[in-house]
């Protein structure tokens, strides 16, 4: 590990915009050594009070449904109207080592090379829990390095849009015209935590596949119990190619949150997210200290020796263990 700063010089460093500091408290923050995540905190604490005035975006959408080609589009207008952006990219099913960074950064050639943008993949941990702290984490040092737009890439098929639901202020879901068996089975409940839908590729043959998405989506998302929130997610159709959509699509996440902001659900949302994210990781680190205790190990395992026996209840064997 290179020499290592004082969290002051981090933070001032990243209050500054400074982006190879930033970077590195990134790292700290994504590493599981215990003394990288005691200075990673020590510079989070720091730089808090400047932390939370971003607009944060989740982008969802199974693989193929254009979202780098989206991202790049996207994050190339918000940046012209003036925003700095930052884009972290959770790939759960890549390994530490492998390829998801070198693939997004050639595939958001455009926006990798703007001063105005800072794209970071997630690297995938061992768990979801582990991969929603670090972008947690990675998404509050970008805030305080005065980036005031977070997009959230997720390429999960599955859990991990919950998770990623979990730290955004507008989910966007983005979907293929013409795929709509993906209406069962698991898109019904992502569905369900979209804030918008988007068709993407609404150009050229495929507009009117596109058009006709968006109608289908609209009635099929009339059928799902209201979402309490005064916010009916609107289906849009998008082009990464022409840009048709795409200025659109910034006005309505704008107006979501003017109207969150007016009726107190921005808070709320947040408040919410801050307590969550609270429980998870006081049973996350319950869990760890429980396990990490001297002897526990073969405690256990002489425990289960028993239960497999059926000379020992599971529930009297975890009193045993929470008296001693
Ligand atoms: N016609 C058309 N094609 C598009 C558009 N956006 C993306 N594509 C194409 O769709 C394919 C997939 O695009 P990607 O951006 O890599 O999509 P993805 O697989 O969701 O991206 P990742 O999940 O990030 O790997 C590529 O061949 C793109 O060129 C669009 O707006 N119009």
């Amino acid at each position: 590990m290179r020499h290592r700063l004082a969290p002051h010089q981090y933070a001032d460093g990243i209050l500054r915009g400074d982006r190879l500091l930033l970077s590195r408290a990134i790292t700290l923050a994504e590493s599981s050594r215990p003394d990288d995540q005691a200075l990673a905190q020590a510079v989070l604490t720091q730089v808090l009070p400047a932390t939370g005035r971003s607009i944060r975006v989740g982008i969802t959408g199974v693989p193929g449904v254009g979202k780098s080609t989206f991202i790049e589009a996207f994050g190339s207008y918000l940046i012209q109207q003036g925003y700095r952006l930052a884009v972290l990219a959770i790939d759960p099913t890549s390994q530490r080592s492998g390829g998801s960074l070198l693939g997004d950064k050639t595939r958001m050639e455009t926006l990798s090379m703007n001063p105005a943008a800072y794209i970071r993949p997630s690297p995938a941990g061992d768990s979801l829990g582990g991969v929603a702290q670090h972008t947690r984490e990675t998404m509050l040092l970008c805030e305080a390095a005065g980036f005031d737009v977070i997009l959230i890439e997720t390429v999960g098929v599955g859990q991990s849009e919950t998770v990623v639901h979990g730290l955004v202020d507008f989910f966007l879901l983005l979907m293929l015209a013409g795929a709509g068996d993906e209406l069962q089975g698991m898109k019904r409940g992502i569905m369900e935590l979209a804030d918008a839908l988007a068709i993407t590729k609404a150009d050229g043959d495929t507009t009117a596949s596109a058009r006709r998405a968006q109608l289908d989506y609209t009635n099929a998302l009339h059928l799902f119990p209201p979402t309490g929130t005064g916010w009916p997610p609107p289906v849009r159709t998008c082009s990464a190619l022409t840009g048709d959509g795409i200025a659109d699509l910034w006005t309505m996440i704008l107006a979501h949150q003017q109207q969150m902001h007016q009726n107190g659900e921005f808070q709320q949302r947040r408040q919410a997210q801050q307590l969550t994210w609270f429980r998870a990781l006081l049973r996350q680190r319950l869990d760890a200290r429980f396990y990490s205790q001297p002897g526990m190990s073969e405690r256990l395992a002489a425990l289960e020796v028993q239960i497999r026996a059926g000379t020992l209840l599971p529930a009297a064997a975890v009193q045993v263990l929470l008296d001693e």
